[in-house]
């Protein structure tokens, strides 16, 4: 397993200075020497990172490298849309496809180019990048008709960054690879603000080849990239890290309103909370509003649900006990039952209340 961390510390190289570093270490690919930086840098395209790459020959990357790619993104729901901006800002030619069009717009008016398919998007671009729903979508997506996977072939690469499950994420990595073009899955962690601000932390697993391809493109769009071996992998650590997440959120839940039920002030226990050894910025940021029983969306409820379901159909497969989520889990079960999808997850909170306790009639 390797992780690259993008931290205060790395460099940002000139031109100069990577064609002095490039002079020292000849394995640096040509793509990665004297770049022009990007029209829109944001942030440093030339980290310490360039060590994650190999001198490995890419399928991938004998028609283009990561930069300077034609790149498809499939799917620009609350995820997607920041993602595929943040690519087209730092000067990349992104071409975009999202099942209701209308969502595309914006991006186009950016300068993204659009086609009305996945399989168009596939077939006109190096790298395509998928950040759908869930397995269902997922799949679709790349292997129904019009799927990505009907204009992909040798020298592609298919970037898989919806959170599924790894049977799924493997149908389509084999569905892709069939075609002769490389497959990686890349689920994120982080949410809305991460997109957004291009700190998501990426937990890649598939062709390593393509890894190190699009490594650039993963920096832009987040802080951090681990790779983690065979396609699964990834999907694994994904739905481990959210089971914890979801069962954090429920039993954050539990504590604000017993707060409130002893007669102490629930604001005052987020703020114990943060600064404490359990502090996290999901409580700090979520807390607020949770007190005022209004639940933004980020991550969608429906969206965690599914990733708790995934999580423990994972821990089936290998005889783990997970009771905590389990339990989580039903309290998401039912907050979906009372039409709270959509909001965010943080609403599950909604499910512990008591006029919530018994499912409607
Ligand atoms: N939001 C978050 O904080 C995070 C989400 N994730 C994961 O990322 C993925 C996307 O999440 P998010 O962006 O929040 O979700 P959204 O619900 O906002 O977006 C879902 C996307 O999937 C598309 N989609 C859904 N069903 C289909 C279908 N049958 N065919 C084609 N396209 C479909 C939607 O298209 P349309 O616009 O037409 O509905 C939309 O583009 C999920 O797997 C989620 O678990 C991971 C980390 C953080
Ligand atoms: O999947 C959700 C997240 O915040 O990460």
């Amino acid at each position: 397993m390797s992780c690259l961390v993008k931290t205060n510390y790395s460099l940002q190289l000139s031109s100069t200075a990577m064609a002095m570093c490039s002079s020292f270490c000849p394995q640096i690919p040509n793509q990665l020497r004297a770049r022009p930086i990007c029209p829109f840098p944001r942030k440093p395209l030339y980290t310490l990172s360039v060590k994650a790459f190999s001198s490995e020959t890419s399928n991938a990357s004998s028609k283009a490298d990561g930069l300077s790619a034609r790149i498809g993104f499939l799917g620009l729901g609350i995820m997607g849309s920041p993602m595929a901006q943040n690519l087209i800002k730092a000067g990349c030619d992104v071409t975009v496809w999202n099942r209701t069009k209308i969502k595309c717009d914006p991006l186009i008016s950016l300068g993204a180019k659009y086609k009305s398919s996945p399989r168009d998007v596939a077939a006109s671009c190096d790298v395509t990048f998928a950040m759908l729903a869930n397995p269902e979508s997922a799949l679709e997506v790349a292997c129904g008709e019009h799927g990505a996977a009907s204009g992909m072939s040798s020298g592609k690469g298919y970037v898989d960054v919806s959170t599924v499950d790894g049977a799924t994420s493997k149908l389509i990595g084999e569905r892709i690879n069939a075609t002769g073009a490389s497959f990686l899955e890349a689920p994120v962690s982080g949410s809305k603000k991460p997109a957004e601000d291009g700190q998501l932390i990426f937990l890649t697993a598939g062709d390593k080849s393509l890894f190190e391809l699009v490594a650039p493109l993963l920096d832009i769009m987040g802080k951090s990239r681990f790779y983690l071996g065979d396609v699964g992998k990834g999907a694994a650590m994904k739905l481990v890290v959210n089971m914890i997440m979801g069962s954090m959120m429920a039993s954050f839940s539990e504590g604000l309103l017993l707060s409130e039920k002893v007669g102490l002030d629930p604001s005052v226990l987020v703020e114990v909370v943060s600064q404490g050894a359990i502090s996290s910025p999901m409580y700090s940021t979520k807390g607020p509003s949770m007190i005022q029983s209004t639940y933004p969306t980020a991550f969608p409820l429906k969206h965690q649900q599914k990733d708790l379901r995934l999580a423990l159909g994972l821990a089936e497969s290998v005889s783990q006990p997970t009771p905590i989520a389990a339990a989580a889990n039903e309290l998401y079960k039912v907050a979906k039952s009372h039409g709270l999808s959509d909001q965010d997850f943080s609403a599950v909170i909604e499910a512990l209340k008591a006029k919530l306790q018994n499912p409607p009639k």
